[in-house]
């Protein structure tokens, strides 16, 4: 069956779906968009040549018949009203990060869901769909390194606009580190600091740049990430997974290796979006073809709530300087895998 999406945002991260969904994968079609931004919506109609509904909000596309599923891309601070809406329809609904903006909105999403009774939410970490971490996921849960010990991680983004706040930092950019690193070692935060090295001139005078959090698991691995947004050379995401009899690194994103002037050198990229964008179709379908056959399976309301909640334990110890525990409720059965 060709699912029939309404997509509400058809911003950055909105309209590079729609163009996936619609030139890319198999399966669904864009039926409905609505933005706040009239222009920008028709802007996309048109460059995507869509044969698409516009819609005067959000709430009016989720509940409109033509309307099968729910792409929210709006926002983070508009995601938790419209996931809820979708949920009271019973609507399947993929929501780009972060779920909601606090850990109590998450919650309130995971109360409504399990209520329904039946999964509708996944939550676009499409880290958990990239090759290379899939492959380092494999290797650690082989026992290829023996039992994980320490991770060390880098984000790196070349530059951001002046609107990108400290807290940004987390809630923005460590988000996918948060998630993903739960995914690869099956496991749970149990607290995280955050210590500032010297900052770069480059940041705006508001922006602490770079940051270093740390954080431990609960079966006492050690993490630290590395957040430097405004390290000029280009988008950079390292992991690398310390074991008892070895180390396992994300691959590299493949690349020409040159040798000219004088130099051997390869290009770094410096746009997140080209980093990641076979993840990207890949989480996507994988979405439509689960809907298809009965209910979402990627990342859960659940997990856009464990997120939620590291993120607000690493947003206040930014504010501190202190150990700050990651406090999580009892996970629903309904969650279980
Ligand atoms: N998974 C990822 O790697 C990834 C990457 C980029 C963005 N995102 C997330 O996607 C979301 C959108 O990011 P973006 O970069 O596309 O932002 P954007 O500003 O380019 O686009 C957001 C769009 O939503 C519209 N909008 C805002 N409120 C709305 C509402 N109430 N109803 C309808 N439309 C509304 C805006 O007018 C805008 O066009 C954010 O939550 C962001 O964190 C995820
Ligand atoms: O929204 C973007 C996106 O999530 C990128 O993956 C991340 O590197 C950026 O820091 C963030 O601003």
């Amino acid at each position: 069956m060709t699912l029939r999406i309404g997509v509400i945002g058809t911003g950055a991260i909105g309209e590079d779906h729609i163009r996936r969904i619609t030139n890319t994968l198999s399966g669904a079609k864009i039926v409905a968009v609505t933005d706040v931004n009239v222009e920008q919506a028709k802007a996309v109609i048109k460059n995507q040549k869509l044969d698409a509904k516009l819609y005067e909000s959000g709430h009016g596309l989720i509940q409109a018949k033509e309307v099968d599923v729910i792409l929210v891309t709006s926002w983070g601070p508009t995601h938790e009203e419209f996931v809820l809406a979708a949920i009271a329809a019973g609507k399947p609904v993929f929501c780009e990060k972060p779920l909601a903006t606090t850990a109590e909105g998450c919650a309130r999403i995971v109360e409504s869901e399990v209520k329904h009774g039946k999964r509708l939410v996944q939550v676009g970490f499409m880290r958990r769909y990239d090759k290379g971490y899939y492959a380092l996921k494999d290797v650690v849960t082989a026992g290829k390194i023996g039992e994980p010990l320490i991770v060390h991680c880098a984000h790196r983004n070349p530059v951001v606009g002046d609107n990108y706040t400290t807290d940004m930092a987390i809630t923005d950019t460590m988000i996918h580190e948060i998630d993903v690193l739960r995914w690869l070692l099956d496991d749970d935060y149990v607290s995280v600091q955050v210590v500032y090295p010297r900052k770069t001139q480059k940041a705006s005078s508001h922006l602490r740049d770079p940051q270093i959090i740390l954080i431990e698991t609960a079966k006492g691995i050690r993490v630290d990430v590395e957040v430097f947004v405004n390290c000029q050379f280009g988008y950079d995401i390292q992991c690398e997974v310390v074991g008892e009899t070895g180390i396992a690194r994300l691959p590299e994103p493949a690349n020409v290796l040159m040798r000219s002037e004088a130099k051997r050198s390869v290009e770094i990229l410096t746009d997140w979006k080209k980093r990641f964008i076979e993840s990207y179709d890949i989480e996507l379908q994988g979405f439509i073809d689960a809907v298809n056959q009965g209910q979402p399976n990627g990342p859960s309301a659940w997990d856009g709530y464990a997120a939620a909640v590291t993120a607000d334990a690493c947003v206040k110890a930014q504010q501190t300087g202190e150990i700050v525990p990651v406090t999580m409720k009892q996970r629903p059965a309904f969650y279980n895998k």
